[in-house]
């Protein structure tokens, strides 16, 4: 008797059900995964990270990230004597970099959500022409149109709503004012793909296990999977209301610049 005839029909269809079912359950537990987190989680990462936070960037992008935060600032266009805003500004980067070309006259807001974020960037820059404020991307604490200019460094990625985060930054911009958005970006070319996730992997995740911080630095890949490339970038620019909206990739695309008119 072939064996075959020995398995009831049955059982092919149990087999099949049993593995549907457990396609299924690993793609909901892989999505699960993805899934963002929410404001308290953020904003703990980043509390958590602070004390090594300008160390790694340092170490991890051969001190390459002051580069791109020089030209951000640049692209917002500061002048002496602008009122300029720093949104998510972390430790102070970028803060510090507007505080210098707006000069004695100028004025700076470094505005971030996380304390012990605010709390390295007041140890590390004292200049009298820099305000740091703890408050929300999302319902910024200021008049409309105040600002000269602006900046976001690697923020965008991290807000939990970035049409919002986009609409406040628009609020608040003078007319004719200038914003200019640093983060992450998901390169084109596969090439680059390949080798942002390989860098991420096994260069960054492994510096940050260091110090405690595997899940932390983990994050940082499926983030910028979540993240809208350039044209989704400008789209959603210009629909805040922006009068123009450029995005410039930067190092083949792995990092980018989004630059806003009001
Ligand atoms: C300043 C940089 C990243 C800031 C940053 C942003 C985040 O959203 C995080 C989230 C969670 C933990 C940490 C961060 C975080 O540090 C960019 C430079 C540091 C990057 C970690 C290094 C990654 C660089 C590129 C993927 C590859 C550069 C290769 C080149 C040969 C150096
Ligand atoms: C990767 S750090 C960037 C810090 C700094 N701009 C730089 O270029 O290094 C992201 C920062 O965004 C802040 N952040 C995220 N969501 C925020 C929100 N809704 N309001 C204010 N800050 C927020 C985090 O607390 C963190 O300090």
């Amino acid at each position: 008797m072939d064996a075959q005839k020995l398995i009831p029909l049955g059982a092919d269809r149990i087999e099949w059900y049993n593995f549907i079912w457990d396609f299924l359950w690993c793609y909901i537990i892989k999505m699960s995964n993805q899934s963002s987190p929410n404001s308290t989680e953020i904003q703990a990462i980043f509390d958590q990270i602070a004390p090594e936070y300008d160390r790694l960037n340092q170490e991890l992008s051969l001190g390459l990230h002051h580069i791109w935060k020089l030209m951000t600032v640049k692209w917002c266009q500061p002048e002496k004597g602008d009122f300029a805003l720093d949104v998510c500004c972390g430790s102070g980067d970028l803060t510090n970099l507007l505080s210098k070309q707006v000069g004695k006259t100028g004025k700076v807001i470094g505005l971030d959500f996380s304390p012990q974020q605010l709390k390295i960037a007041r140890q590390r820059f004292s200049a009298t022409n820099i305000n740091w404020m703890e408050g929300d991307a999302l319902n910024l604490p200021f008049a409309d149109s105040s600002f000269d200019c602006a900046t976001i460094g690697y923020g965008l990625r991290n807000v939990v709503d970035i049409a919002q985060c986009l609409g406040e930054l628009y609020r608040v911009l003078k007319p004719g004012a200038k914003a200019a958005i640093l983060d992450f970006h998901q390169p084109t070319q596969t090439i680059a793909k390949l080798f942002q996730n390989w860098y991420l992997d096994h260069i960054v995740v492994p510096a940050a296990e260091r110090y405690g911080l595997t899940d932390q630095y983990a994050y940082i890949s499926p983030s910028i999977d979540r993240f809208p490339q350039g044209p989704e970038q400008v789209k959603l620019g210009y629909q805040s209301g922006f009068s123009s909206a450029v995005h410039y990739p930067l190092l083949a695309g792995l990092m980018g610049v989004l630059v806003l008119k009001k």
